[in-house]
């Protein structure tokens, strides 16, 4: 078997495997007994007599032999024979049979035991649920035989399995024993369901219920003891196999009942779950005996006077009557024949009929009592109060209803919001079939008509289309109530809410989306044209279309303080607010200024303040172009001239530098030394910027284009009045899609590529650092040779030898300090701190990583 362990179905031959082996014991169970004993005050160490029940192969047996006291009489018995042991006689029997008894009575005589042990498991390897009803039996005999050789105050133990008779067989332990234990031996596998029940000190009883030692009333199913009849009645499908055999004193399978006794009896649930079948037969007359039911109720009603027990004859003619009865049809006939077989239908019908039968025999009265009629309200009402009264009833119908109605809708709304949370739906689809629900009442020319408000739709603009004849037909359903357009604005609204709510549920979540929010926030304002004002304009910035801002970037326009002189960063915004939009500039509204401040007319007269806002826009591109050479400085290029741009159009948005030099834009870059930061503090990483950028540094897009490109169905995108949900939907997939050239993206690819080989910040950190104290180094002995060079007092061979001892000294390398490798395991497993005996620097290692790092040094060496 070589060193490798065998295994088998409970796992791996243990501790208690190895052990028993070693001390000769037959089976590892030899522990079990062991340890019950030590912890059940050693009873096996005074047992003089001790019955062993299923003691194969008979380690429990070697366990008795070893510890009783000398000459004591220990009996082992098993269906499978036991190899001979000192001190113990063994026989192969059934321990539920009689003849095991008679064995055990020929080997004991007269004595009695002083304790009674088994261990049996029957292996009958079926269904985990007969195992143990087989087990319990097995203890339930092995009890009986211990009631029998047992002396007074002695000792039984037994395995037993823990099912649904552990309580049972426990309950039974109690009456028999003074103490009764369960316990759980180490020794014993914790995936095993067996568990050691320690009776001690048996009872002796001088008589025994024969109950307690019979399986039939040990195990009864103690958990149903009342039958439920209407279970059967209405379920009778699943039907509940029958396990414990038949009750107590009724052995019949088949069970009768007069169809009298069912239609007079007040529990006729009863009597269809319990009977297979109703007879045409009178029912026997007893006066003095009385059903569970009838007495029942006497209890509960001892005043009421009981009607005489009709004769048989009165009886034979009640049946005749039902017999004849219509409702008594031949479906009824046969159904009564066998009920085992009917289903919940026919019990319906079953059940109908006898109240029927009742009816006819005068058992119930067919005339219940009137209910008395609720006494009107109004009867000693004035005629104002009756109609008041009546309004009042009117107006509280209709607040019902109408209560009714929103809760309907509210739970409908629920739903699509449910729904839109769990992605099923998109927030577009939510907006259309919200507007549905509503529909009737959203476009009921009925309802608007009645509202008064038919007139103001009329001036609008758009006509209004007839509501569809069947439409018409819903709407004149719906009464007047609520206002249906108010309905609809409270659904919008609450959308709304749950949208916000969502939107922040996520931002908590999602940090890049926080981010992106609040720069959104600081966006969200609609393209406007060109600002009026560019010196004080606010720089816009756009992480999409990828040109990013130092921090530290300023304007420099001439006046303006910059943001950080003023302390917190102001938000920088390119575009204008529509709210202002009223406010007039040169006698036009904002809009209209902003619409003749297009190229096209710039040579029209009398918009000469429009030019000149435009001119300085456009001289802001020609400034920062003349300041870059064409490739090199396309990226400030495009910074610039995309300044004007508005906010997720087509090009980048970021703050440029008012040009000094208004006539540069072809001159050369004399201005680079002046301002060397605009290059670095721009960045392009995105390949739409980079192609704009490369498009302007290419003069293949001239500042026309670039405000041209600015006008696109995007940048008038009406947004006033829009759910958020819906615009930020638009924002996310309705805009431009912008040009990208191959050598802009592989420009993009290779600066993102070095950017990645760049060593990450903390290295960069610790090169820095050693290359400052390198430098520091060198200072002081530059400092310390001069001393020594200037040094009147050393000759010029003394000089040298001591600058060259300062060299070897700097270049000396200080020695390592050796880091010990401590492993944890042994007395150093789980330390916390210093471990013991161990001086200097030192690491803590586990035992496989001090393997792995040999197995590398092993492949290494290889
Ligand atoms: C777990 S072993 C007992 C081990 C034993 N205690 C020992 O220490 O070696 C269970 C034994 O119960 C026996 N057994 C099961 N049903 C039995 C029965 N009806 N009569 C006698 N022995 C039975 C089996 O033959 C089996 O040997």
């Amino acid at each position: 078997m070589g060193k490798s362990q065998k295994k088998f179905g409970k796992g791996r031959l243990d501790h208690y495997y190895r052990l028993a082996k070693e001390k000769g014991y037959r089976a590892r169970a030899a522990f079990k007994i062991l340890q019950i004993n030590q912890k059940y005050d050693h009873f096996l160490e005074k047992s003089k007599v001790v019955i062993d029940l299923c003691a194969a192969p008979g380690s429990w047996c070697q366990v008795a032999s070893a510890l009783c006291p000398a000459n004591s009489l220990i009996i082992g018995v098993d269906l499978a024979p036991i190899k001979p042991i000192p001190k113990v006689i063994t026989f192969v029997e059934d321990i539920t049979s009689s003849k095991c008894r008679a064995q055990l009575r020929q080997h004991l005589k007269t004595w009695k035991a002083d304790c009674v042990l088994h261990d049996g498991a029957p292996n009958v390897g079926t269904a985990w649920v007969q195992d143990a009803f087989t087990q319990s039996e097995l203890v339930l005999q092995s009890l009986k035989l211990a009631t029998e050789f047992l002396m007074p105050g002695g000792n039984f133990v037994t395995k037993v399995f823990r099912s649904k008779d552990y309580n049972n067989l426990l309950w039974v332990f109690n009456q028999l024993f003074n103490k009764v234990d369960a316990t759980k031996p180490p020794a014993s596998r914790n995936v095993s369901a067996e568990i050691f029940v320690v009776c001690r000190g048996y009872k002796a009883p001088k008589k025994i219920d024969p109950k307690f030692l019979d399986p039939r009333s040990v195990f009864e199913d103690l958990t149903d003891p009342t039958p439920n009849f209407e279970a059967k009645v209405f379920n009778p499908e699943k039907k509940k196999r029958k396990r414990d055999g038949y009750e107590d004193g009724d052995y019949l399978q088949h069970k009768m009942m007069s169809v009298l006794d069912f239609i007079t009896n007040v529990d006729p649930i009863a009597s269809l779950g319990g009977m297979s079948e109703l007879t045409w037969d009178v029912p026997t007359v007893n006066k003095d005996e009385k059903s569970p039911a009838e007495e029942e109720d006497d209890e509960e009603e001892p005043s009421e006077p009981k009607p005489t027990p009709k004769t048989e004859e009165e009886l034979k003619q009640d049946l005749r009557l039902v017999r004849k009865l219509p409702d008594t049809t031949t479906e009824i006939k046969e159904a009564i024949k066998d009920l085992k077989v009917l289903g919940k239908k026919d019990f319906r019908g079953l059940l109908k009929w006898r109240l029927k039968c009742r009816l006819a025999l005068g058992i119930d009265s067919a005339v219940k009592e009137p209910t008395p009629e609720p006494e009107d309200p109004t009867k000693d009402m004035t005629e104002d109060e009756k109609i008041e009264y009546e309004l009042q009833t009117m107006e509280e119908r209709e607040a019902s209803r109408l209560k009714r109605e929103r809760r309907r809708k509210n739970e409908q709304k629920t739903k699509e919001i449910t729904r839109m949370q769990l992605g099923m739906l998109n927030p577009v689809d939510i907006g259309i079939e919200a507007a549905q629900v509503g529909s009737d009442q959203l476009f009921s020319l009925k309802e608007v008509e009645k509202s008064g408000q038919i007139d103001t739709l009329a001036k609008g603009k758009m006509n209004m289309l007839a509501v569809h004849e069947d439409k018409k037909k819903e709407v004149t359903e719906i009464e007047i109530g609520e206002d249906p357009l108010q309905d609809a604005d409270r659904l919008e609204d609450e959308l709304d809410n749950m949208y916000t709510k969502f939107r922040e549920r996520r931002a908590e979540a999602d940090a890049k989306y926080r981010m992106k929010r609040l720069r959104d926030e600081i966006l969200d304002e609609e393209w406007n044209g060109i600002e009026e004002k560019p010196e004080t304009a606010e720089s816009d910035d756009d992480d999409d279309d990828g040109i990013i801002f130092d921090e530290g970037y300023q304007s420099s326009d001439d006046g303006e303080k910059s943001d950080s002189e003023e302390g917190e960063p102001k938000a920088r915004k390119l575009l204008t607010n529509l709210d202002d939009s009223k406010a007039k500039i040169n006698g036009l509204s904002k809009q209209a200024h902003n619409f003749f401040k297009q190229d096209v007319f710039k040579d029209v007269a009398g918009l000469d303040e429009s030019d000149s806002d435009d001119d300085e826009a456009i001289n802001k591109i020609v400034a920062l172009r003349s300041k870059q050479k064409p490739s090199a400085k396309a990226s400030a290029d495009a910074q610039d001239d995309v300044e004007n741009a508005p906010k997720k159009t087509s090009f980048e948005v970021v703050k440029g530098r008012k040009p000094k030099n208004e006539d540069s834009w072809n001159t050369d870059s004399d201005s680079d030394e002046e301002e060397p930061d605009d290059k670095a503090n721009v960045d392009i990483i995105t390949a739409e910027a980079m192609t704009l950028a490369h498009q302007i540094a290419l003069k293949e897009k001239s500042k026309a284009d670039i405000i041209d490109d600015s006008y696109n169905r995007y940048s008038m995108r009406d947004r006033d009045g829009l759910p958020t949900w819906f615009l930020d939907d638009e924002d996310r997939f309705s805009k431009p899609v912008k040009p990208i050239t191959a050598e802009a993206a592989a420009a993009i690819q290779s600066k993102l590529r070095a950017l990645n080989a760049r060593p990450i910040k903390k290295v960069m950190e610790a090169q820095a650092r050693k290359k400052m104290k390198a430098t520091r180094r060198i200072t002081r002995m530059r400092k310390k040779s001069d001393l020594i060079i200037e040094d009147p007092n050393k000759s010029e061979k003394e000089k040298a030898e001591a600058i060259q001892k300062l060299m070897r000294k700097a270049t000396k390398k200080s020695p390592k300090t050796e880091v010990k490798l401590v492993v944890a395991k042994g007395k150093n497993r789980g330390i916390h701190g210093r471990p013991g005996g161990v001086k200097g620097r030192y690491k803590m290692v586990d035992p496989r990583m001090k393997k792995e790092m040999r197995a590398l040094k092993r492949n290494a060496k290889k």
